[in-house]
């Protein structure tokens, strides 16, 4: 008659199958990231395959000795299929040229002199919502450039909630915001909204904008991305960090390494606020990514008397720059009146953040 085992010298046999499953999910999990790395040289953007995982399922089912059950079977498997999916995106992520994990050090971007990220101190890029006439842009061309402003922007391209609201002037504002820019010794940043349009905007911009409502116009991002002109990527009302960061490594994977990234708010329950602003998304981004990172404050707040304390929170926590729209006369605008600052309205905001526009961003 065999003695029947002792607890100890069970365990002990645990302990051996336990280092044996081990093994077994570290050599399942070596094959997992051999087909994650397949995937991505396939350029499948999902490494998730529900179909795949459901065949394996019912091949265990059917193959199940017990005690078990097949549910008790099946829920340990997809902890497994989970963890395996984890592993796949995150070693994809490492390989995403907008991360760290590839460039450590920051993208500074040099347009024509003026620096972008790193360790430049920060921008401000400002001017009206749209382009409307002349006077309107010269007017705040020369007022700006007199205040330091080193980016003039202008919208030539409107994209309105309403097919009936005003749709901007096209390429003749193009023109004009090029030339105004120029004659104060600015940049042009305008967004450009169609894939038709990269070429012509190109021509008159130095950066080229893709709005909110662009950052899934995936056409749109590689079409960019094939330009020879800096991006200016907003997020996407809606859009997760990832997802905002995914649109710029659309942009990156076409050749295009200059792409500055701009939080402008999102969508909540909040309706004191156009928009809510999202820092961590802000201080995140320049963890997660090595691509200068900006704040549009007037869409994040759609009130004039946030934008104050809204830019100088931006500046704290990271942002190589502030977004702003300036206008000769608000009130007149043929869009965004309630946020838009004027001329004096500027002049405050300028002394407010003097004090931390000259150290680096970052600090
Ligand atoms: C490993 C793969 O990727 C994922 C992980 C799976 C797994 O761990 O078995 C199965 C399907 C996918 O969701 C695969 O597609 O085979």
């Amino acid at each position: 008659m065999t003695q029947p085992r002792t607890i100890e010298d069970l365990r002990s046999e645990i302990d051996q199958i336990n280092r044996d499953l081990l093994k077994l999910l570290s050599q399942r999990a070596a094959v997992v990231a051999q087909i994650g790395h397949a995937k991505t040289q396939e350029g499948r953007p999902n490494h998730y395959d529900p179909a795949r995982e459901e065949q394996q399922l019912r091949e265990l089912e059917a193959l199940n000795p017990g005690p078990f059950t097949n549910a008790t079977v099946k829920s340990i498997f997809k902890e497994i299929f989970k963890a395996s999916l984890a592993l796949e995106e995150s070693n994809d992520k490492k390989q995403l040229l907008v991360s760290r994990k590839v460039k450590k050090e920051d993208t500074v971007l040099d347009i024509d002199g003026v620096r972008i990220g790193g360790d430049a101190p920060p921008i401000i890029i400002a001017g009206p919502c749209s382009i409307e006439s002349e006077e309107q842009m010269e007017q705040t061309a020369e007022y700006l450039a007199g205040k330091g402003v080193k980016i003039l922007r202008g919208g030539a391209y409107k994209p309105r909630t309403s097919p009936y609201g005003f749709q901007g002037m096209g390429v003749d504002g193009l023109i004009l915001g090029g030339r105004v820019a120029r004659a104060n010794k600015m940049l042009f940043v305008t967004e450009v909204m169609d894939t038709r349009d990269v070429e012509v905007v190109a021509e008159y911009a130095d950066i080229l904008q893709v709005g909110a409502r662009n950052m899934h116009n995936f056409a749109l991002l590689r079409e960019v991305g094939r330009a020879r002109r800096p991006v200016l990527l907003k997020r996407g009302l809606s859009a997760t960090i990832e997802e905002w960061l995914y649109a710029a490594e659309y942009i990156l994977s076409e050749g295009n390494n200059e792409v500055i990234l701009c939080e402008r708010g999102i969508r909540t329950f909040e309706k004191w606020t156009r928009n809510t602003l999202d820092l961590s998304a802000v201080a995140l981004a320049k963890q997660e990514t090595h691509l200068p990172v900006i704040v549009d404050v007037t869409h994040a707040a759609g009130r004039r008397d946030l934008l104050i304390p809204l830019a100088k929170a931006a500046l704290a926590v990271g942002a190589d720059g502030i977004h702003i729209e300036v206008h000769p006369s608000p009130a007149t605008a043929l869009s965004d009146n309630e946020q838009q600052l004027d001329f004096a309205g500027y002049d405050k905001f300028d002394e407010a953040l003097k004090p931390m526009m000259k150290v680096p961003a970052g600090v």
